[in-house]
């Protein structure tokens, strides 16, 4: 059964962002603290003809892990990440994407990622994301979503 997030992303998000024209697109839904989700790409991401963008992939992917975030209650950053391209990425195609938290050690979360099109991976990716305060975006001066407030208070030396 899909469970409703207490906290959003930011809706400027260039993965997942409902305000941002620009997004990729990426959909994402949660079971418990694993994110499932489908994005669809087309000729805006092309890395060559027919074919995703590397790039596109990779940042698909690190919004798909962060996404890890939500249901675990933990505001963070990606600090390292790395993609694995297994197999084509086709534009046009809805592929499907599922992420979850493999490890928590103190302030690092170890997450992990796969795309599939169909049964065919098409990308997998590890990361290690560091639990921060909601503080750590203040610097920006922009506000930040009203669904984090209060998020994460316990985070030290964020
Ligand atoms: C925008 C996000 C919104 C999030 C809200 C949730 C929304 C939910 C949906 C999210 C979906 C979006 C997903 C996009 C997510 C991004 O794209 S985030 C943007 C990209 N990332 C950044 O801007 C991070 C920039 N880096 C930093 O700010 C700082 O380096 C960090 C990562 C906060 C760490 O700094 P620090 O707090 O001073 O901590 P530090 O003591 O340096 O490191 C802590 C530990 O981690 C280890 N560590 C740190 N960096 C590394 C590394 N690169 N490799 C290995 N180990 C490392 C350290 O060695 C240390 O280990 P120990 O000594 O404790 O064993």
């Amino acid at each position: 059964m899909h469970s409703a997030p207490a906290r959003t992303h930011d809706p400027m998000c260039m993965g997942c962002g409902h305000a941002n024209p620009g997004n990729l697109g990426v959909r994402v839904w949660f079971e418990g603290q694993r994110v499932h989700g489908e994005v669809l790409l087309d000729e805006r991401h092309s890395g060559a003809p027919g074919y995703a963008h590397g790039g596109a992939i990779a940042a698909i992917m690190d919004d798909l892990l962060g996404q890890v975030l939500i249901p675990l209650d933990r505001p963070g950053v990606t600090a390292t990440i790395t993609v694995d391209f297994r197999g084509p990425a086709l534009l046009g195609r809805t592929l499907s994407l599922e992420s979850w938290c493999e490890k928590i050690d103190g302030r690092k979360l170890h997450m992990r990622g796969e795309i599939r099109d169909g049964d065919t991976l098409v990308a997998e990716a590890r990361a290690l994301f560091i639990h921060v305060d909601v503080s750590h975006w203040e610097a920006s001066g922009q506000p930040l979503p009203e669904s984090w407030q209060g998020w994460g208070g316990e985070a030290q030396n964020a």
